[in-house]
């Protein structure tokens, strides 16, 4: 017979047991705030949408130390982008003109199949986008392009840009030594030479770079010494380009190279003009990145890399966690392990690029494909409840290309005769976007959605301020915490 307990140990047990209920609630709590103070954010969209981009801002904001330990790590980087542009223009010179050393094609003659080195492919005909917001469709043979212009050139050009380009081949020299020594051995298939990151690329950068340079002959003894040969390489190429920084300028400003830009033959990428524009300052010995080097930077992202930020809101810490992409087709299934604990996701659509295509598939509109993989986005269960934040980014980049006469329609059929004016434009992407979220959203969940220049430091920030409430707030109703 199991021994009756008497009143007072009754109350006591009962006493012991609440007080263990309490404890447990207790930790419980504390657990469940842990788990709310890590916020995990994902930064999905297309190459080149501008994620990276993006993480720069973040770092720039909560954590600009850190984005001043690594700035000498973006020199090498800067460095690289001004020879891919340089070495562009003097393909595309040596294809306009025939200043390469088989004397290349007389001037003006384009009847050879091999296509223009830096010219981007472009379709047969327009497409419609989808989904389609209206029936109207358009011709697809818009007038009035850029690329209708001419460059006629003239004699005296020949002799000048033959010894630009000669004084310049030295420096082109390094380009593919420099991209392999800042990919660290990584090669992609498809494509001239890149530069590839992964995570931690700065310590692979730097290393040595805190050290005096070793001073190499030449290249081959630079190379393959890991973060030293870098640097190595690093200041070859700043002395190389300081001694030719006035040639640069004068091959930058000439009529022959500035008329095939005009005329949309030569396609330089997107931060070419800017770096060319500084290349005074860059050539400097001392020169340090700014802020807005490393933003014009292109460096293309390998699988996912995280970037960790404590984020003060409202008195609480808050562990920020941003995964930041690579965004090309082939890069895509590295992403979905992160999906089913994803906070948010703020996708990146790049609306300038209606008249681009996708490197990869050079039949796909970049629009079009923004659209498709925004689609999937937003109809995957895995991020079912995750909170949906969109940019709809390089509006200062849509509002030149449209300024310059470039007609949308000639490239999306379905935009028809509307003004090919910004609002109409921004506004016509912006209901495409909407349509696809309204039909395909899995959880009805709001979708915050933003104009953006990434490159605009003061908006940019005001947006990822405001980005970062949206976000804590769903985060916080989602946890029972708000
Ligand atoms: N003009 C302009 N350029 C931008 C904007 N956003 C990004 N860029 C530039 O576009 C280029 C590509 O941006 P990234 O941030 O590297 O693109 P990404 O999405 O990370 O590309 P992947 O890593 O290949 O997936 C860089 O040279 C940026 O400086 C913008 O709003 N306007
Ligand atoms: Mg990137």
């Amino acid at each position: 017979m199991p021994k009756r307990r008497n009143p007072v140990e009754e109350e006591e047990a009962l006493r012991i047991s609440n007080a263990i209920d309490d404890e447990l609630k207790r930790e419980r709590e504390i657990i469940r705030r842990r788990r709310g103070r890590d916020v995990k954010v994902m930064l999905l969209g297309q190459a080149e949408s501008g994620k990276s981009t993006l993480q720069k801002q973040f770092q720039l904001y909560y954590s600009s130390k850190s984005l001043d330990a690594e700035r000498p790590s973006w020199r090498p980087i800067v460095y690289f982008n001004i020879l891919k542009a340089i070495r562009m223009i003097l393909d595309e010179l040596d294809y306009q003109y025939g200043l390469g050393p088989s004397g290349g094609r007389a001037p003006g003659d384009h009847d050879s199949p091999s296509p223009s080195p830096t010219a981007s492919s472009s379709p047969a005909a327009a497409v419609p986008l989808m989904p389609s917001t209206s029936n109207t469709s358009g011709s697809g043979s818009g007038s009035g392009s850029a690329s209708s212009a001419r460059s006629l050139p003239h004699p005296a050009w020949f002799p000048e840009l033959a010894l630009l380009r000669h004084k310049l081949l030295p420096l082109v020299a390094s380009e593919d030594a420099l991209a392999a020594e800042l990919s660290g051995g990584i090669t992609v298939s498809g494509g001239r030479t890149g530069v590839y990151v992964r995570s931690g690329w700065q310590a692979l950068v730097s290393a040595g770079s805190g050290q005096a340079w070793p001073l190499a002959d030449d290249y081959r003894t630079a190379r393959g010494k890991g973060g030293a040969g870098c640097a190595a390489l690093e200041n070859i190429v700043a002395k190389t380009l300081a001694a030719v920084v006035g040639e640069i300028e004068t091959l930058w400003c000439h009529p022959g190279v500035q008329g095939l830009l005009k005329g949309n033959k030569l396609r330089l990428e997107e931060y070419a003009a800017f770096f060319l524009n500084h290349i005074r300052r860059i050539a400097q010995p001392d020169y340090l990145p700014t802020n807005e080097d490393i933003l014009h930077v292109r460096i293309q992202t390998i699988g996912v890399t995280e970037h960790q930020f404590d984020i003060n809101m409202g008195g609480t810490h808050y562990n920020w966690f941003l995964y930041d992409v690579g965004g090309a087709r082939g890069q895509r299934h590295a992403w979905v392990p992160y999906f089913d604990d994803a906070t948010a996701i703020i996708f990146l659509a790049p609306i300038s690029a209606f008249d681009q295509y996708l490197e990869e598939d050079p039949r796909t509109n970049r629009i079009d494909d923004s659209l498709q993989l925004f689609t999937a986005i937003c109809s995957n269960k895995l991020l079912a409840n995750a909170a949906l934040v969109l940019m709809l980014n390089k509006t200062d980049l849509l509002r030149e290309k449209l300024q310059a006469g470039i007609k949308v329609r000639r490239f999306i059929s379905s935009y028809g005769d509307r003004p090919n004016e910004y609002e109409e434009v921004a506004e016509y992407f912006r209901a495409h976007f909407i349509q696809v979220h309204r039909r395909k959203d899995i959880s009805h969940r709001p979708l915050y959605l933003h104009f953006t220049s990434m490159l605009d430091i003061k908006a940019t920030q005001s947006i990822i301020i405001n980005v970062g409430e949206a976000i804590m707030r769903s985060h916080l109703t989602k946890i029972g915490l708000a």
